[in-house]
């Protein structure tokens, strides 16, 4: 059959793409069979423990790690291509800057290198913050120097916005500024943006695409929308101390029994059946007991799988 020249043929319509991606250190693993889909334009939350393989997702996608195995690609072109490197802007969890520029020129820097540098995008954001374009950038506070990175990554205009931690050493004002600035970038540039937090009301509030990793490996993948109504957190009276032998037909991924009573978060697999208490829950709540429970089988909803193994489809 011919192929045919579509967004989604060539795999552009995926802002990423990886299959069997894999990095090995001398430890151990860092990242293993991560196989996942992220369509273009949307905004992805990156989460999962300290050391889950977060960072080491993000430098395979920005050249810096080489993956062990497997492959990753970005709009549809391997990211080892120098050709993606135009197309994405990474604000790293320390926020590199030449601590001997001025704001000025590290913002004139960044003209130099990017083609497409919009510099009243980057100036506003600056100046928004109030910092003097003449200082140092060795000079600024924490949070200072992420305003100028985060200027530095916009200023690019990527079609990929990949940001570590962006938010950390943000105070609350500045930290919702840089959210809405996220937000309208999404949606009036379609620019696609992946961002790594452990803050899960922010991740809530801003993302409409998850990527969960623990211990390395690929937990949930897909829209927000349809991971969370996957779950039901099921209350109810326990079976001689044990959960309901009805629920096992249902994927648990975590219960509780307390006394006579059980609290159980299952993935439904059909009606749920029983005279129990059941309610919808938090983004919060299903991510936490998916991070709590690594051996339920990862949940990834249609389109955002590749060929991962062993995974359930919502
Ligand atoms: N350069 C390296 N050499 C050896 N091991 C590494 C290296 N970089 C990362 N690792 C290991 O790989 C694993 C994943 O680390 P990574 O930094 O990707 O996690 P993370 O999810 O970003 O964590 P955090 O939330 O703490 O930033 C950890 O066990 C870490 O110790």
């Amino acid at each position: 059959m011919a192929e045919t020249n579509t967004p989604a043929a060539s795999g552009a319509a995926w802002a990423l793409e990886a299959r069997g991606l894999g990095k090995r250190y001398r430890r151990g693993w860092a990242l293993r069979d991560c196989s996942f889909r992220l369509p273009a334009g949307r905004i992805c939350g990156l989460v999962g423990p300290n050391g889950a393989g977060k960072s080491t997702l993000l430098g395979m996608a920005t050249r810096q790690v080489v993956p062990t195995e497997g492959e990753l690609r970005a709009f549809g072109v391997p990211v080892s291509d120098p050709a993606t490197m135009p197309r994405y802007a990474f604000l790293a969890q320390d926020k590199p800057l030449f601590k001997r520029f001025t704001v000025a020129e590290s913002l004139r820097m960044g003209a130099e290198l990017n083609p497409g540098w919009d510099m009243a995008a980057a100036e506003r954001i600056v100046c928004a913050g109030g910092i003097p374009m003449e200082a140092r950038t060795g000079t600024l506070s924490g949070g200072q120097r992420t305003r100028v990175a985060f200027a530095l990554a916009f200023g690019k205009r990527p079609d990929l916005l990949l940001l570590d931690e962006p938010m950390s050493d943000l105070d609350p004002l500045a930290r919702d500024e840089m959210s809405t600035l996220l937000m309208a970038e999404a949606v009036e540039r379609g620019t696609t943006v992946v961002m790594s937090s452990h803050m899960l009301t922010e991740l809530e509030d801003m993302c409409d695409y998850l990527l969960v990793l623990s211990q390395g490996r690929v937990r949930m993948a897909g829209d927000a929308d349809a991971l969370v109504p996957a779950h039901r957190m099921v209350t109810g009276v326990a079976e001689n101390g044990a959960l309901p032998a009805a629920l096992l037909g249902h994927t648990v991924v975590e219960s509780r029994i307390q006394g006579r009573q059980f609290q159980a978060m299952v993935r439904t697999d059909g009606p749920l059946g029983g005279g129990w208490q059941v309610s919808e829950p938090s983004l919060e709540e299903v991510l936490l007991a998916h991070l709590r429970s690594p051996d339920v089988p990862a949940l990834y909803t249609p389109g955002a799988r590749t060929e991962a193994e062993g995974a359930t489809t919502v």
